[in-house]
């Protein structure tokens, strides 16, 4: 549909390639963020550029970036190849807003409060999380009752053999045959119930894991429907962690954790049962211990779930930390901000480690009591059983059994106890799981009127616009802003640093909605469109490239609708439209080159060219004359028949627009003609461009 352009202070040019599998009817190519925007951004002052250097209209860049957009079929990103000090690099870029990330104010983060009794619908939510794995837990759950009656029947079988030596002391051989029959029965049963204890292992673990796997898709996916001030409010590292270490305490908690606690709950029944069934007055006594252990039971169990979110919290807090310095490493290392990070980080994880020690004082007491009352139970029965024995109501076999089944109905106690304090914990780290699960996104990511290709000239309206975002709701971006881009023109977007420029590409692209005024495309109100056929016709082209860990290969592929469809020579047409196909061949592994996180690989990549003459001239240098002309006649093919909305500072690039349009005051100051604009002495846009140049000359005569 239509192009939009963003071009910093420096050379400039675009390169076509991913774009080829594509048809963007507006491109749009962005130069990189200033420390001045970045500051702007988090709200704080400019004090520290403005005591460095007066603050420039159009800040000079350090970059060149060169993009391209691709004829027809769907477009989801653009290939860059940015010329930088890490060399020629090559990049998909489908969003090329300088987005910020602020902190998310108390009422809109997710709400952390926890209730201190599981409320039912939370119940729910874990039932429905197993409900797909139902079948195998099912089967799990008949190993396990079969393994567990085989356990639980073993010290009564015992105390029979204990009986039988006892009692047919005398005969020796009858002893031995009924020993004998005794002992290869037990052996067979046992074996039953170790197999089956192994089968109901295997099922519930590997359906543990695919809940949590379930639990983590479906978790990513509601993740990425959200709308992009969801981000601004929600840190990244943050939401990883509750992808990783969340889901799989949430996890766990109903599954391995689940399996033991059934078991525990079996074999705490069979085992009270059949100790009633041996000695009824001696269970009634040792069982007195019980109650006052569930008790305690369950105030731990409060105490657990409330811990365990606020540790999640924290965790997440610390994790969020470390994955904004790690990727941020080079402003980290060019401020010598190692160690001061380091404490930073240590005081996060100190606050994780405070939490962790009041848990384990909690956990210390708890077992210490359990382990006091197993104790206590194996000592009355001794106590009382004893007697019984001497007095002829217990036979030394039963009271034998007793005590078996005392021990095992003291170690399900305990396992029933970390049944439900893992299950606690699961609680509480899944309360805010279900939250961002549920949160439904503020506008549709595939809903939404398609215009029929004939119809779509691409012709864009700004009506009266007014505009803050939210997380800056108090700084009002824009205010009646109104602009026309006519079908098939060339419009450039010029103004001072922060004046707005890239927040327009945003509302274009509906990464944000205006909070009055309407954009329209043909006529077509955009909140009526479907935003991701919309943002499909919309080419995006930033300054800052983004490239994924893949290959260059996959990186092309990744605007495609559909990259496994792609073919190698539609990644070659793609290439050689872009004017890239010879530069990605000159890597030794061409196209399968893997360009690393960043793309920080490719520039550790030599191409051959270079390895073959090692007294050439470093071939980024040579290479960059060449490509500025190729990256700018490959632009230029793909700008024809397209809207075009260029963000530009350089005059060179201004001057072949059709239009000029100057932001200034949160509106449209000025527009008009390049030369036009530029003959009045007393308007803006002259200002901005002498401006510019003075700059530009400061900067030759600092590099003389
Ligand atoms: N996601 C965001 N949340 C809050 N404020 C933002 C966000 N993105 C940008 N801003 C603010 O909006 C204002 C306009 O920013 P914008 O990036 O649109 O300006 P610009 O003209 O493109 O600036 P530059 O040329 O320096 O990139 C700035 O004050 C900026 O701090």
């Amino acid at each position: 549909m239509c192009i939009l352009i963003r071009m910093s202070g420096c050379t400039r040019r675009v390169h076509p390639s991913r774009l080829k599998l594509m048809q963007p009817r507006l491109l749009w190519l962005e130069h990189r963020p200033t420390l001045s925007a970045a500051l702007r951004r988090k709200g704080q002052s400019t004090g520290l550029k403005s005591s460095l250097h007066p603050t420039p209209a159009f800040p000079p860049r350090a970059a060149s970036v060169y993009t391209t957009v691709p004829p027809r079929g769907p477009l989801r990103s653009v290939p860059v190849l940015c010329s930088s000090a890490r060399g020629l690099t090559l990049t998909p870029v489908a969003f090329a807003s300088s987005s910020a990330s602020s902190t998310p104010t108390p009422a809109e983060s997710v709400k952390t409060d926890t209730p201190t009794v599981v409320p039912l619908r939370d119940i729910k939510r874990i039932m429905r999380l197993a409900y797909p794995e139902r079948w195998r837990l099912a089967a799990g759950v008949g190993f396990l009752t079969v393994s567990s009656a085989v356990t639980m029947s073993a010290p009564f079988f015992l105390g029979r053999v204990i009986d039988t030596i006892y009692t047919s002391a005398a005969d020796t051989e009858s002893m031995a045959a009924s020993l004998t029959s005794l002992c290869i029965m037990l052996a067979g049963v046992f074996l039953c119930g170790g197999a089956c204890n192994a089968a109901r292992v295997y099922l519930m673990e590997s359906s543990g894991e695919q809940i949590i796997r379930n639990l983590r898709a479906s978790l990513f996916s509601s993740i990425l429907r959200q709308e992009v001030a969801f981000f601004d409010r929600n840190k990244t590292g943050e939401l990883i962690n509750r992808l990783s270490s969340d889901t799989s305490v949430v996890g766990s908690s109903i599954t391995d954790n689940l399996s033991d606690g059934l078991r525990a709950v079996a074999q705490a029944a069979a085992g009270v049962s059949m100790m009633f069934y041996i000695s009824p007055s001696l269970a009634s006594f040792v069982l007195l211990i019980v109650p006052p252990m569930a008790g305690l039971a369950i105030i731990y169990g409060r105490f657990l779930r409330s811990i365990s979110k606020r540790t999640q919290d924290a965790l997440a807090q610390a994790t969020q930390l470390a994955e904004e310095r790690i990727s941020n490493m080079r402003t980290v290392r060019a401020f010598g901000k190692e160690l001061s990070e380091v404490d930073t980080y240590t005081q996060k994880t100190d606050y994780v480690l405070n939490l962790a020690r009041k848990e384990a004082m909690m956990r210390a007491g708890f077992f210490g009591m359990t382990g006091l009352s197993g104790n206590m139970m194996i000592l009355s029965v001794l106590f009382k059983g004893g007697l019984l024995t001497a007095s002829q109501h217990m036979t030394v076999g039963e009271l034998s059994s007793f005590l078996m089944y005392t021990f095992w109905v003291g170690i399900s106690i305990a396992g029933l106890s970390s049944f439900y304090s893992v299950l606690m914990k699961g609680f509480g780290a899944g309360a805010k799981l279900w939250e961002l699960l549920d949160r439904k996104p503020e506008f549709p990511l595939n809903e939404g009127r398609v215009l029929p290709a004939d119809q779509l000239k691409g012709q864009l309206e700004f009506c009266d616009i007014s505009f803050a975002y939210p997380t800056r709701k108090e700084t009002p971006i824009f205010q009646n802003l109104n602009l026309s881009v006519p079908a098939g023109n060339i419009m450039a977007v010029v103004g001072s640093s922060g004046s707005g420029k890239s927040s327009m590409v945003s509302l274009l692209l509906r990464l944000y909605d205006t909070d009055a005024g309407k954009i329209t495309i043909d006529g077509h109100d955009i909140r009526d469109l479907n935003p991701f056929w919309l943002r499909g016709h919309i080419g995006t082209v930033s300054q800052e490239p983004v490239l994924f860990s893949c290959s260059i290969r996959e990186n092309i592929a990744y605007g495609a609708l559909n990259p496994d469809a792609v073919t190698t020579e539609d990644i070659y047409r793609a290439a050689k439209v872009a004017n890239a196909y010879d530069f990605i061949q000159t890597f030794p592994k061409g196209f399968d080159t893997v360009v690393g996180e960043k793309g920080v690989l490719l520039s550790g990549e030599e191409p051959k060219q270079q390895l073959m003459n090692p007294k050439q001239p470093p071939f980024f240098s040579a290479l960059d004359a060449e490509n500025e002309f190729l990256v700018q006649e490959a632009l230029e093919r793909l700008m024809e028949g397209r809207t075009v909305v260029i963000i530009a500072h350089r005059l060179s690039t201004i001057k072949n627009a059709d239009t000029v349009a100057v932001l200034d005051q949160r509106c449209i100051a000025e527009c008009g003609h390049p030369t036009e604009l530029l003959g009045n002495k007393e308007g803006l846009f002259r200002k901005l461009m002498e401006k510019q140049a003075f700059l530009q000359e400061e900067q030759q005569r600092a590099l003389i």
